[in-house]
């Protein structure tokens, strides 16, 4: 709670000027009752009318000014609840962004999002409340009991017995309520969760038929979230009957003993009404309280909940020596590296050594899950290696400051992304400044200038849920184009040509080829890894092979499997003796 609180900092001036203005409230509702008991016992009881129209002009006067704070207070309140909650939404962006994958690994989209939204909004209330009610409340149960005490001090003594009893009862209360309220903030993500998931997937449910199963479970999450929820506000809502309930024991007490007093002389009737009077206001500040307990519990869950995101250590970090040199060639060299995803036990990548020229391209091949991805987001630092190094241009990336790494680098992963905008906003993305011409170029590199073009609105064409739907091939393509617009060293293309044609993915390696980058191509296709002037083959995490499409032919039996199952045996002409043939014809 606390390191969420201090986000408060900046706006401490306002905050004293709102608990001043609630302080002036304060007072003038501590000074009522004081000026009832004049009334009734200087002017009512004494049949002295100035004294009732003095005392009583002072009282309307004084309502007016706490009145006019009142409204100050909520305007400056609500001013700093709203700072508040957008810097805390601010902080939490930023921190995100700054999240590595594996950050991002241990929280859900969704509970990020509720993070962000909701349980920023829990917060913002609280403090609205704190600079509202929140402290006028207790002071008035304090100084309400201190007055009590001065009016009468034994008709006071019943409200100090009960109403130290009752916060008792709040406070625990309160910590009980804030561990419900952090399971319905659980409940809630799981909700936002399948909301999420049926959204994004609705196409795949739609297909599969999965409607009537989808809209169980979301069913069933949201009863749960409501079952929570009911849980605790009946538990919180057991509060007010058994606070009334004192208080009114307690003012009957006060009467009782109040008429015995005023009999034995003891008491005025004055006094008496001032004491409930008292009573009364604190029953209600308690009630508040009530009210004040609910929000502080749920706004602790949520403090707690913003807190784990904001103190998350983000393991990819620059560090303070890093280079601030920007990547000149793309000479890319892997030593010795093993990499395992973080919480998981078996190594994705084992061991695995090869280096590569500038410009060079080279296809990395092999089967399902062999580490083809993982290899290629190592490049950029989306993770960091469990052992072994990675030197650009002979230093290691983790030397490098992120910003000069990935500037150099084009990457198109294997889950494609176009934000919503224009096929324009897309392209340029993170390179607002380029000209129109750059981006043609590279649109026109990665052969989807003419289908750009077929669109009536051509590169302003609105992509995603207000405008077009692309096909998975148009994404790949503009995604392809988006990295080239950024004129990289290094170019990565998880597997980004497998939707397209076999003419039109030729073009795109040739129009690479015009590209000074050194260019990583993951791929299925033989077709693609010919192209490449160094292949790597993966198996298991491990490097089979290195080698151009010829050496591996000669070299490596996986390999030529691999060529024999896509291209028949015209793919292995180039095996140079009949006897390396007729062994591949024995496998
Ligand atoms: N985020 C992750 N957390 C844990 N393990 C992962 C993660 N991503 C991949 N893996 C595991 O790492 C191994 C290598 O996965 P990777 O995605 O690199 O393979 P790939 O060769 O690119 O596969 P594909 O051709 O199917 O894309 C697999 O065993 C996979 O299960």
């Amino acid at each position: 709670m606390r390191h969420v609180l201090s986000y408060l900092k900046p706006y401490m001036k306002w905050m004293i000027f709102a608990w001043a203005l609630m302080l002036v409230e304060l007072l003038v509702e501590l000074w009522h009752p004081l000026l009832m008991e004049k009334i009734i016992d200087d002017g009512v009881m004494k049949n002295d009318l100035h004294v009732i129209w003095k005392w009583g002009a002072i009282m309307i006067a004084t309502s007016f000014l706490a009145f006019a704070s009142g409204i100050a207070n909520s305007f400056v309140a609500a001013y700093v609840g709203q700072q508040y909650g957008f810097d805390l939404r601010k902080h939490l962006f930023e921190k995100i962004q700054s999240f590595s994958l594996f950050n991002f690994g241990q929280f859900s989209t969704a509970s990020l999002i509720t993070r962000m939204t909701n349980d920023v909004t829990q917060m913002q209330n609280m403090v609205f409340m704190s600079l509202r009610i929140m402290l006028r409340a207790p002071l008035l149960i304090i100084f309400g009991m201190v007055m009590a005490l001065f009016v009468h001090v034994k008709l006071a003594l019943i409200l100090v017995i009960a109403v130290p009893l009752l916060l008792v009862f709040l406070i625990w209360m309160m910590n009980k309520a804030a561990t419900l309220f952090s399971r319905v903030q659980q409940m809630l993500d799981r909700v936002n969760s399948i909301m999420r998931e049926n959204i994004a997937g609705m196409r795949l449910i739609k297909a599969w038929v999965r409607s009537t199963y989808e809209q169980q479970r979301f069913t069933e999450t949201n009863e749960s979230l409501m079952t929570r929820t009911m849980t605790v506000l009946r538990f919180v809502e057991t509060i007010t009957p058994v606070l009334l309930f004192v208080m009114n024991v307690a003012i009957i007490m006060i009467l009782f003993i109040g008429r015995n007093e005023i009999h034995a002389g003891s008491a005025k009737a004055g006094e008496v009404v001032a004491v409930i009077n008292y009573a009364t206001r604190m029953t209600a500040a308690l009630s508040i309280f009530t009210f004040i307990t609910m929000a502080f519990s749920r706004a602790r869950a949520s403090a707690q909940r913003i807190a784990e995101v904001l103190i998350t250590t983000v393991d990819i970090i620059d560090e303070e020596q890093a280079e601030g040199t920007t990547i000149q060639k793309g000479e890319i060299q892997f030593d010795c590296v093993s990499f395992r995803y973080p919480e998981s036990e078996a190594l994705a990548l084992q061991d695995v050594s090869f280096s590569v020229q500038a410009h060079e391209t080279v296809a990395i091949l092999g089967e399902t899950g062999s580490g083809k991805s993982s290899l290629l987001q190592l490049i950029p630092r989306l993770y960091d290696v469990t052992e072994g190094t990675i030197k650009i241009d002979g230093i290691d990336i983790r030397h490098l400051k992120q910003e000069h790494l990935r500037a150099a680098i084009g990457f198109v992963p294997q889950d494609l992304l176009l934000f919503s905008g224009t096929i324009r906003d897309n392209i340029c993305f993170g390179m607002e400044t380029i000209s129109s011409e750059e981006m043609i170029q590279a649109a026109k590199d990665a052969q989807i200038h003419d289908t750009i073009m077929n669109f009536s609105q051509g590169y302003d064409t609105v992509v995603g849920q207000k405008g077009v739907t692309l096909s998975g091939g148009q994404k790949q393509r503009i995604s392809i184009a988006r990295a080239l617009v950024r004129k990289p060293k290094i170019l990565l293309l998880d597997d980004s040509t497998s939707a397209l044609d076999v003419k039109t993915e030729a073009n795109l390696l040739q129009a690479l080829k015009t590209y000074s980058c050194t260019t990583f191509i993951v791929t299925q296709k033989i077709s693609t890894a010919m192209e490449a002037d160094v292949i790597l083959l993966l198996k298991d995490g491990q490097l089979l092979a290195k080698g151009t499409h010829k050496e591996l032919l000669k070299t490596n039996e996986l390999y030529r499997k691999i060529v024999q199952s896509q291209l028949g045996k015209k793919g292995l002409d180039d095996v140079e003796t009949s006897a390396q043939y007729d062994y591949i014809e024995r496998k």
